[in-house]
């Protein structure tokens, strides 16, 4: 399977999700802090949201295009008994304070669909007695890891309720055979480092951004900067952003829409001067180049001028609101074909006002469902409903993991 992303707008052809199930309904007011979420979430709305979202994708994608459910990919890759024991390795290692090693002959016993269980919401019947925390964010599979060209980052989070979907990730891009081709371009970085997929934008074949974030930390992004120079990549744009829960990942405030359109969030964006350096290779070393700011650093090595559309319109109190509920946070299916929630009514006036045409998510399916979408030159934002899912503090772009786009 051919694994490769060389920006965040070529035409969508793979991409990997999760469809929430049972595990959002194990968050309760008590425990959602620590599990990252902002309120409890009903999980049969939150489902539906998502698999609208889905039918969206598929409307807007080739005919051979793939949504892949990230269980399924875990189901036939825990098929295999070596990935089952790498996984439960890693699991008894990297959570030591679980005391798993105390079951550790019973996980590696588990069917895959018990395992699975086990992981995403903390139990299974099959190991009585036994339970740990859920994994609801699993939902957002941004965060997991990055495709960048043709090598496939992993994401060492930053948050400990974050830390299964990683080791499950690792188990994927390790023995599932989707992922055969990148094997040996897998980057990982080092155990005391941070890095999640969500500070991670690939502008183009040469140009990346990384966001230094409340997830990402300052060494994490220097050892996958140095390692994305040595495959191919010519410069690593490190954005300093606020680290804070409302912008924990750099595309919450900053995604693209279209070759020369981004929407932005403009306190932390437009607003912010004296905060991207510019990482490259000159003579085998890394050397920097401070930039006065993220636009002007991207026009200068993309050599093209860019629009910032700004989250929430031109009004301060729009601005926030819709950025805390992920206006700035879209996801392109093709060049400037985007899709948002739909609540962030001022974010799509804004879009609409730069030329695209808005839809919402029935006009689209309605028709797109049956006859083949071509993309062409055309700019639609396309609105769909997320009341439930955007309490989990994501949008379309951190519940996505595109594997394979076109050029
Ligand atoms: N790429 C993103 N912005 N992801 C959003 C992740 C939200 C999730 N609840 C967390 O805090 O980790």
């Amino acid at each position: 399977m051919n694994i490769s992303v060389n920006s965040e707008i070529g035409r969508l052809k793979r991409v990997i999700v999760h469809t929430p199930g049972h595990e959002v309904s194990l968050v309760n007011p008590e425990l959602k802090d620590q599990l990252l979420f902002d309120d409890i979430i009903f999980e049969e709305d939150a489902r539906r949201e998502h698999l609208d979202m889905i039918r969206i994708f598929k409307a807007a994608m080739p005919g051979d295009g793939e949504v892949l459910e990230i269980n399924d990919l875990f189901l036939e890759c825990f098929q295999q008994e070596d990935a089952r024991a790498f996984f439960v390795e890693e699991l008894v290692k990297r959570l030591s304070e679980e005391n798993l090693h105390t079951i550790e002959e019973e996980l590696l016993q588990l069917q895959p669909g018990e395992l699975l269980q086990f992981v995403i919401e903390g139990a299974t019947p099959a190991i009585g007695g036994f339970t740990m925390l859920p994994t609801p964010n699993l939902l957002f599979t941004r965060d997991l890891a990055a495709v960048v060209g043709d090598s496939l980052l992993l994401s060492r989070p930053a948050k400990k309720a974050r830390l299964r979907e990683a080791i499950l990730m690792e188990t994927l891009a390790r023995y599932h055979p989707h992922f055969a081709g990148v094997r040996d371009n897998i980057i990982k970085i080092g155990e005391q480092e941070s890095i999640e997929g969500g500070d991670v934008l690939v502008v183009s074949d040469r140009v990346v951004l990384i966001g230094m974030s409340e997830r990402t930390s300052f060494s994490g992004l220097m050892k996958a900067t140095e390692k994305l120079l040595e495959n191919g990549i010519e410069h690593v744009l490190a954005v300093d952003i606020p680290k804070q829960r409302s912008s924990m990942h750099l595309d919450t405030i900053f995604t693209f829409c279209d070759d020369d359109e981004c929407i932005v969030f403009p306190p932390a964006i437009t607003e912010r001067r004296d905060n991207v350096v510019a990482l490259s290779y000159a003579d085998g070393n890394i050397i920097n180049q401070s930039m006065p700011s993220l636009k002007e650093a991207l026009e200068h090595f993309l050599q093209r001028e860019l629009t910032f559309i700004s989250c929430g319109g031109a009004e301060r109190t729009n601005q926030f609101r819709e950025q805390w509920t992920d206006g700035a946070n879209v996801f392109a299916l093709a060049p400037g074909i985007i899709v948002g929630y739909e609540r962030n009514t001022n974010t799509f006036r804004e879009l609409n006002r730069h030329g695209y045409r808005l839809m919402n998510q029935h006009e689209f399916i309605e028709e797109f469902e049956e006859k083949e979408f071509d993309p062409g030159s055309q700019k639609i934002a396309i609105k769909f409903i997320g009341h439930e899912l955007c309490r989990g503090r994501g949008g379309a772009r951190c519940m996505t993991l595109p594997i394979t786009r076109a050029n």
